[in-house]
């Protein structure tokens, strides 16, 4: 299995490289590209702890070397927010980014399922779904939005705020990943109950999550630490997925023939072709259907971006 982390030398890309060197199967391949120099150093460095997964390093304008043979790509490859930004002020920047890195995965490894972390994730996804498309190799059930940053949140603060072991709590979250498009589905996480307060408060709070961060960063970047624990968890049930294994299902932004929007996130069976299968998000509460019918202009309008940002 050959893993491809481009944006590799970032805040991400190194957190996830790390996790990814002691966490994937044995007899894995690392490959990671950034076009910042140090990279082939982030692999050497990388490359002296004593798991079985073999580091090769790439740097330059070039990510095609990175991507030969690759069967998962996890794309970090951007700019980060700063205080006062939204995430769709970084389009201007990350758009031609993923365009331009979308091309090189289309010539090279065109069957790699590809996960995109660079934002604006609602609209970056929609860019790398045209490019593939203009490449005549688009397969909807190998791209993906990674939300694992908005599930892995709510379990954690579900879990503090009603003293709960976190390995227990599973939270789907659905929609998109920018503020009124993050929805945890806080009505079906199981053994707990919420007042109508908390639900508000929770949701606001999964919501704004990441300017949480970069407030507290106070313009040193974005969550990263966090993002790269889970990229690795998404990355890895893709991997698990691949070789065979059942019942793999993460909550991702997928072009899944939902009713709701083009791409629309929500939980997904993987397997060895990517989406093995979308799953219905289940039953919801009242609260949580207005703000999911309310976020759908918000999100066919990022989606709309990315598809006339390539056309
Ligand atoms: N999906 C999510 O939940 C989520 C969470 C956190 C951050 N992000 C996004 O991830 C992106 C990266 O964040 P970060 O904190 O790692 O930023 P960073 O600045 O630390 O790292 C970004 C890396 O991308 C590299 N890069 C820039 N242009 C490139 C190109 N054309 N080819 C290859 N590499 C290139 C830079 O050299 C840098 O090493 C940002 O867009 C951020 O908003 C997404
Ligand atoms: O908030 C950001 O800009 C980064 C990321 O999308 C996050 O949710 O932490």
């Amino acid at each position: 299995m050959k893993v491809a982390v481009l944006g590799a030398a970032g805040g991400i890309g190194q957190a996830l490289a790390l996790l990814l060197k002691t966490q994937l199967p044995a007899g894995s391949k690392l490959s990671l590209y950034d076009i910042a120099p140090v990279t082939p150093g982030v692999a050497v460095d990388l490359s002296h702890i004593p798991t079985d997964v073999e580091v090769k390093g790439f740097a330059g304008q070039d990510p095609t070397d990175a991507l030969v043979g690759a069967d998962v790509v996890l794309m970090s490859a951007g700019v980060a927010r700063k205080p006062g930004m939204d995430r769709s002020d970084l389009f201007n920047i990350n758009a031609g980014i993923v365009r331009n890195l979308m091309e090189k995965v289309a010539v090279t490894c065109p069957k790699a399922l590809v996960g995109i972390i660079t934002n604006p994730v609602n609209t970056t996804v929609a860019i790398a779904a045209e490019v593939l498309k203009n490449a005549g190799v688009y397969d909807k059930n190998r791209l993906f939005g990674i939300t694992t940053l908005d599930v892995i949140r709510s379990e954690t603060f579900i879990a503090e705020l009603k003293g709960l072991n976190v390995a227990d709590v599973k939270v789907n979250v659905i929609g998109g990943h920018s503020g009124v498009t993050i929805l945890p589905l806080l009505s079906q996480v199981e053994g707990v109950t919420f007042t109508d307060e908390e639900v508000a408060a929770m949701t606001t709070r999964i919501q704004n999550a990441g300017t949480e961060v970069v407030e507290a960063k106070a313009g040193g970047g974005s969550a990263t630490l966090s993002m790269g624990q889970a990229a690795c968890r998404f990355g890895l049930s893709l991997v698990r997925g691949l070789q065979g294994e059942a019942n793999v299902v993460e909550c991702a932004y997928v072009d899944g023939g939902s009713e709701h929007a083009t791409f629309f996130a929500q939980p997904i069976l993987l397997g060895k072709n990517g989406v093995e299968k979308v799953l219905p998000y289940g039953e919801i509460s009242a609260f949580e259907a207005n703000a999911r019918d309310a976020m759908l202009d918000t999100l066919k309008g990022d989606i709309k971006l990315g598809v006339e940002f390539v056309k």
